[in-house]
């Protein structure tokens, strides 16, 4: 809950040209007067000279000044822009903390903007994600959330499902008999438009996701097919041992990588195999575990192996993408680049690596990035969360059911809904959101 005035740095730490402290909260005002004189305008950058408590002189610069509410957090916001020294900002703090600020906690300016109702908890993160952003990519889907576009799709499906909600429930209260079959067939027509709208909005909040968080892409396959050495060709670095040893990897690798400035989540693993000691066979578990948690599978086959047989590991998820990578064609004499069957590539030679690197970035989808919301784990949870609940409530229709049953699955999709947007919260997924901010922010 915001209480007493708060200030920070809002510029990040070292030296610049300038350096801005920020101020918001009911003192905000007499803070800044005694700092730097009086006012200036609202919105108005006025030259101060920023004095200390023996009136000497800190620094000298502009005095920004929004009443609330308008302002960024909706309260008294001042902004102090001074020299960017690490010095001089930090005797401004001290001369605030001194005179009655609060040192604000991370991300707590962005809290107050939220609790007072000037931005939804998708626009708040969407701050957060858009300066954490690696990518353009990635900025650009930040900014079409910070925009509300991604808030607008949540608050759209939750209107549409009140109306479904007030539809059936006044069926509950003014008429004894179940619904008819054509209202209900109405209905069922419904629930099911708004299943279909809330895929496609996972769809692009999880490609919102990988944006921000890298594709997570396993390299998987048999002992000595060259996985270690294919991540090694990608990351164009020493990552990972490689031997003529078949079982070589036995933890799982992670390695980050950038193509075209879109970030990659690369795991190397180890071969699958059944047998071999203890120690490799915890590692073909955890291979197992990190392939049924990726976004898409490279399985690497030795194309010098006859006996190498692609289709052989009768393993893989059958949820997650797969791409099948033809190794060690410098030795099979296949022709590089992709085919229908997959990939052919060296990891030795680099022969057919460009081809890969071109097929990972259409997997990021690059050339469609427009179409990303950005999004975190929490709201893919919630709309996963959410399509349980719609089911639930086709799942009823369907079998006839009466409308509480339907119209209560489609409150807890609505609820859950909510939690995307902050219209539903809790104390505790509050401080979880907000203290991952920077501080300033
Ligand atoms: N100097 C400065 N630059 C900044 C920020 C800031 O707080 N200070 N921001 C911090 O994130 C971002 C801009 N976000 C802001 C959002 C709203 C308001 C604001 O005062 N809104 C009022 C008045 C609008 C107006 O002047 O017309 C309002 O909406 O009522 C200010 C900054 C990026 N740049
Ligand atoms: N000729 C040739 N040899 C390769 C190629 N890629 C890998 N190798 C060789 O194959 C052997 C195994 O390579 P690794 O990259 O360790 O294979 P791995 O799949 O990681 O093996 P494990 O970790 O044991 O499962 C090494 O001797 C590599 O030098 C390739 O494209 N061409
Ligand atoms: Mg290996």
């Amino acid at each position: 809950m915001p209480d007493g005035t708060i200030c920070a740095v809002a510029t990040p730490p070292g030296r610049g040209g300038i350096g801005v402290v920020r101020l918001s909260g009911p003192d905000s005002a007499a803070l800044t007067e005694a700092v730097a004189g009086p006012l200036p305008a609202p919105r108005r950058a006025s030259m101060r000279r920023f004095a200390g408590d023996d009136g000497a002189a800190i620094d000298e610069g502009l005095v920004l000044w929004f009443p609330g509410p308008q302002s960024f957090t909706g309260e008294d916001v001042a902004e102090l822009h001074g020299h960017g020294g690490p010095v001089v900002m930090d005797r401004l703090l001290q001369r605030l903390l001194g005179l009655g600020a609060r040192l604000a906690t991370p991300g707590e300016f962005s809290h107050r903007a939220y609790l007072n109702g000037r931005i939804d908890l998708t626009r708040a993160e969407a701050i957060a994600d858009l300066i954490e952003a690696g990518s353009e990519s990635a900025a650009r889907a930040a900014m079409r959330s910070l925009q509300g576009e991604f808030a607008a799709t949540i608050d759209a499906l939750v209107q549409r499902l009140t109306d479904l909600r007030v539809h059936l429930e006044a069926g509950i209260d003014f008429a004894d008999e179940p619904l008819e079959g054509l209202a209900l067939q109405d209905v069922t027509r419904q629930v099911e438009a708004v299943a279909a709208e809330l895929a496609s909005t996972r769809r692009a909040a999880s490609r919102g996701q990988q944006l921000q968080e890298g594709l997570s892409v396993v390299i998987a396959g048999r002992p000595n097919a060259g996985k270690s050495s294919l991540l090694n060709a990608l990351a164009g670095r020493d990552a990972a041992i490689v031997t003529d040893l078949a079982g070589t990897t036995r933890d799982v690798l992670e390695s980050y990588l950038h193509i075209d400035g879109l970030p990659l989540r690369v795991l190397d693993t180890a071969g699958l195999r059944e047998g071999g000691d203890v120690v490799e066979q915890e590692g073909v578990r955890r291979a197992r575990r990190a392939m049924a948690a990726a976004d898409r599978i490279l399985m690497v086959v030795d194309d010098s192996d006859a006996g190498d047989d692609p289709a052989l590991p009768a393993e893989w998820p059958d949820h997650v993408a797969v791409t099948t990578v033809y190794n060690k064609i410098d030795r099979s004499g296949r022709a590089a680049g992709e085919s229908a069957a997959g990939l052919a590539v060296s990891a030795l030679t680099g022969e057919g690596m460009e081809a890969l690197r071109d097929h990972l970035r259409a997997c990021l989808g690059a050339d469609d990035t427009e179409a990303a919301f950005i999004a975190r784990r929490r709201h893919l949870q919630s709309l996963d969360a959410a399509a349980g609940h719609i089911d639930e409530a086709l799942t009823a229709a369907r079998a006839g059911a009466g409308e509480e049953l339907i119209a209560e699955s489609l409150a807890a999709a609505q609820a859950s809904l909510g939690e995307i947007t902050g219209a539903v919260t809790t104390e505790d997924l509050l401080g979880r959101i907000f203290s991952t901010f920077c501080i300033g922010k």
